[in-house]
């Protein structure tokens, strides 16, 4: 007996890992936009969990944003019907109006819609096809733009927010396995426009810089861009953790101590401010490094009550507003 191709049985290999545990009586949904990535997982999803014993479903996003999306989006839902993910779900979102860049607020508005659909439909978890090429591309485009190393660490294989679990089961694999996987199941994946657009910088990580480093360097790069990333979301899981603890240290009353703040490691006042205008409702998407830095300046400053430039995003007179720092 011939089994399935090596990329599909990876593949179906590391949806059964990852769902491994899951409780048998909630439903698990497969965030899939039709690519090569998520079309090989939704499969993977649709042969693996009713072996399990599990009920999946499938979600998929019109953003709205190219021509004929509602048409590519119905498509996807059919083809989930039709492999029996139940329910297939399209969801349409609006992403006008959110902060952060065109491909930030699309991936904002996604992630909202992904988790109020899953709750809505008592799903515990959403499975996300995010590869290992994803992850290299994520280290390039941070280190290029002097993200830190926040920017630059992995996306984790599983997060949980408030009751829903997001999992990646093919950080390990790579782009091309998915479309190998897709071939040697006769599906035929939609190929993004954005993916290929070269006025989006990840598309000409993807398209170029990343292709030219693997020529350079040879073809460990993917792999070892991605170990990176791993490195560096640890470190950065252990210094949110001290910060969260110099945080707390350096509150008073509802304000912070410029003194305690300024004997701060830079790395740890960095993240504390951070995470503290988090606390006080500053949109994730909206804080950059860049708002960081100001931040600390504006501390500096406040100190010999000198100017500050803020950058636009948090808004000078917000930044006022919520700083109420004590200068003892
Ligand atoms: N429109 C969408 N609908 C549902 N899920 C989506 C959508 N767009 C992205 N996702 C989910 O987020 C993951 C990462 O998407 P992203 O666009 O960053 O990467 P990608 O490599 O282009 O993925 P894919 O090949 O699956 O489109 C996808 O694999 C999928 O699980």
């Amino acid at each position: 007996m011939v089994g399935p191709a090596p990329t599909v049985a990876a593949t179906r290999v590391a949806v059964r890992r990852m769902l491994h545990g899951i409780r048998k009586d909630a439903l698990v949904l497969v965030a899939c936009s039709g690519g090569a990535d998520s079309l090989a997982l939704a499969a993977a999803t649709a042969f693996v969990a009713p072996r399990m014993g599990l009920r999946a479903g499938l979600i998929t996003i019109d953003h709205g944003l190219q021509d004929g999306s509602d048409r590519r989006a119905s498509a996807v839902a059919a083809w989930g019907e039709s492999v029996d993910l139940r329910p297939s779900i399209v969801v349409s979102v609006d992403v006008s109006g959110r902060p952060g860049g065109p491909e930030a607020a699309a991936r904002e508005a996604r992630y909202d819609a992904l988790l109020d659909t899953a709750r809505a439909h008592d799903a515990n978890s959403v499975l996300l096809g995010h590869t290992r090429d994803d992850q290299a591309e994520t280290v390039l485009l941070a280190l290029a733009r002097g993200a830190g190393p926040r920017g630059m660490a992995a996306m984790p294989d599983r997060r949980d927010v408030e009751g829903v679990a997001l999992l990646r089961p093919l950080l390990d694999m790579s782009r091309d396995e998915t479309r190998k996987a897709c071939a040697a199941m006769g599906l035929e994946p939609w190929e993004d426009p954005h993916n290929l657009d070269p006025s989006y910088a990840r598309s000409r990580v993807r398209a170029s810089a990343l292709p030219s480093l693997v020529d350079a360097l040879g073809p460990g790069v993917v792999s070892n861009l991605a170990r990176t990333a791993r490195l560096l979301a640890q470190d950065a899981e252990a210094l949110d953790v001290l910060a969260a603890e110099e945080l707390e240290r350096s509150m008073i009353d509802e304000g912070l101590s410029v003194a305690m703040l300024e004997a701060l490691l830079p790395a740890l006042r960095a993240r504390a401010l951070h995470s503290w205008a988090l606390s006080l409702g500053c949109s994730p998407a909206a804080l950059s490094h860049r708002h960081v830095t100001a931040l600390e300046a504006l501390v500096t400053a406040w100190h010999g009550q000198g100017a500050v430039h803020l950058p636009g995003g948090i808004r000078a007179a917000r930044v006022a507003g919520i700083l109420r720092v004590v200068t003892d």
